[in-house]
């Protein structure tokens, strides 16, 4: 059993290939050896993390998931603790085989059943088996039983240790959204939560809802060899950011080039500050130079400019768009769409943000233009859009984009032959023809105005450098990176962009 830090790099599975596994792995060992195992690793986890519950609860479910929690109720009840289970099913043998099995552990030895979810305090543990991988999201054909919303609330609300077995229950292993009627209706539990993942890690643990419901994660792969097809995405490990010489110049670390940032003047709207995160970023991240060219009058800009010196400000007409790592659309507007052809034709290195993908996202020319950069050879691009926009490029809803980000993110990168980041819980880094990957760092102090051109900036630093890094790399590193300095922020200090993009170094070193 390991527990899943941000450190290192993991396949993840879907529910397709975890099933390949499972049979697998069932075909080789003698019945039931897989469930036992299951039961094991849930008992010796549970153990561990709540060595002093006055009472644990293990509630479980009408599948094999409720299985592996029978088997270890029978375990923890053998080793003199004091278990109750809640069976959504009355009729054993109403179970598969294996969890019928394990039921049969449960009653021998000695496990008390209880119909209702028990009083838990702080110090007490909860086990939720109620449902794993064979959680459908189709729709089912009665109401959902009564009994299993019951349980599931009395989890989801529950002050004490939650240990979820193989998946929050109610959760949908490939996505992180819940099953139509088993979303939580309301804040969780301030109890810890911990999710033990069998045989595999799957997607929809980290990324959309599966984050805030699956709280630390930990893998037993049950001894199952992986798949040898190879995993259906990758969750990113802390990137590999070589050191940098002590004979060293600034050439060496590229120059970026900030476009964006319209004017107040232009339609009573200033979003000068997107532009100078964005460079505040590119500078603090390393980039040798960064360069900053404002759309419009940006006189509204002098007075910021003037405490970041070291961005030097330039006209779109002076910008070395062949040499640079361009960073075009924070606080774009709508004048970043008359600057968009030339820089998708001339600009190599090309990080496009927020009002450029807008831009893109309504004009079929540019999308043709975007495209065709494909076919220049070593060029690199990168769309980096939160779920709106990526719903604008992919016309269609945002809704849609969240049932499927994995999907999402790769039919955009499909689409438009370029790197995709989608932003958002679990952020996905997708491009064509490469398996995707989910980002594992990042909390809630991200979400705040500003610390997406944040990303963008801190993008194209790692785009410039030396020596060059693919756009995937490069997108994979900063979302790490951007996550890890939120995930060190101290507690007692406020997150706002700018600080973020301050707090960033050349070599994503802990610093804050
Ligand atoms: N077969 C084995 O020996 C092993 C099973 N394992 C466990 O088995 C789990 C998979 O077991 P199953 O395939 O039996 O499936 P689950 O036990 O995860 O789920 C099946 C149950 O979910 C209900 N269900 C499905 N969709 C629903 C919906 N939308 N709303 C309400 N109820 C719904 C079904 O009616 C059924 O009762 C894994 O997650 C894992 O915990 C693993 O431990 C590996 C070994
Ligand atoms: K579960």
């Amino acid at each position: 059993m390991q527990r899943i830090t941000p450190d290192l790099r993991q396949p993840l599975f879907r529910t397709q290939s975890t099933r390949t596994v499972e049979a697998e792995a069932a075909a080789r060992l003698p019945p039931h050896t897989l469930m036992q195992r299951a039961g094991a690793a849930t008992a010796r986890l549970a153990r561990a993390l709540a060595p002093h519950a006055r009472q644990v609860w293990l509630a479980c479910g009408a599948g094999n998931n409720g299985g592996d929690g029978l088997e270890a109720a029978a375990l923890l009840q053998a080793a003199g603790l004091p278990v109750a289970v809640t069976c959504l099913t009355d009729d054993p043998s109403q179970l598969p085989t294996d969890a019928r099995a394990s039921w049969q552990r449960a009653r021998n030895a000695g496990v008390r059943f209880v119909g209702q979810p028990p009083a838990l305090g702080a110090q007490d543990l909860a086990v939720d088996a109620l449902l794993g991988l064979g959680l459908t999201a189709a729709a089912r054909p009665v109401p959902p039983d009564s009994r299993l919303l019951a349980c599931l609330a009395a989890l989801r609300g529950s002050a004490a240790t939650v240990l979820h077995v193989d998946l929050p229950s109610g959760l949908l292993a490939d996505t992180g959204q819940y099953a139509p009627g088993l979303e939580p209706d309301a804040p969780p539990g301030r109890g810890a939560r911990h999710t033990l993942a069998l045989l595999t890690l799957k997607p929809g643990l980290f990324t959309a809802l599966g984050r805030d419901a699956a709280g630390d994660i930990w893998l037993d792969t049950l001894g199952a060899a992986p798949p040898t097809a190879g995993p259906d995405a990758w969750l990113a490990g802390r990137p590999d950011t070589p050191p940098r010489p002590h004979a060293s110049h600034k050439g060496r670390f590229g120059d970026v080039a900030v476009v964006g940032g319209e004017a107040l003047a232009q339609r009573g709207m200033g979003m000068t500050g997107a532009a100078l995160l964005a460079a505040s970023a590119a500078l603090h991240a390393g980039a040798g130079r960064v360069l900053i060219s404002l759309l419009g009058d940006a006189a509204d800009a002098d007075p910021a400019l003037a405490l970041q010196p070291e961005c030097m400000p330039r006209h779109f007409d002076a910008l070395p768009l062949d040499r640079a790592t361009l960073v075009a659309g924070c606080g774009g507007g709508t004048a970043i769409a008359g600057v968009l052809p030339v820089l998708l034709q001339q600009a190599p290195r090309l990080v496009l943000d927020a009002d450029a993908l807008n831009a893109i996202a309504g004009e079929a020319r540019l999308q043709r233009l975007l495209a065709a950069r494909a076919s220049q050879a070593d060029w690199a691009t990168v769309l980096t859009p939160h779920p709106l926009e990526a719903a604008r490029l992919l016309q269609c809803s945002t809704e849609a984009v969240q049932a499927d980000r994995l999907a999402a993110a790769q039919a955009l990168a499909e689409r438009l032959a370029c790197t995709v980041v989608l932003k958002g819980s679990g952020s996905v880094v997708a491009a064509p023809e490469r398996v995707p990957l989910v980002n594992p760092t990042g909390n809630a102090r991200l979400a705040t105005a500003g610390t997406g051109d944040v990303l963008a900036g801190l993008l194209g630093a790692r785009l410039a450098a030396l020596p060059p890094a693919t756009a995937f790399d490069a997108a994979a590193g900063a979302c790490w990176q951007h996550g890890q300095v939120a995930d060190d922020w101290p507690q007692e200090r406020a997150c706002t962009a700018l600080a973020l993009a301050r707090a960033l170094t050349p070599d994503a070193a802990r610093t804050v």
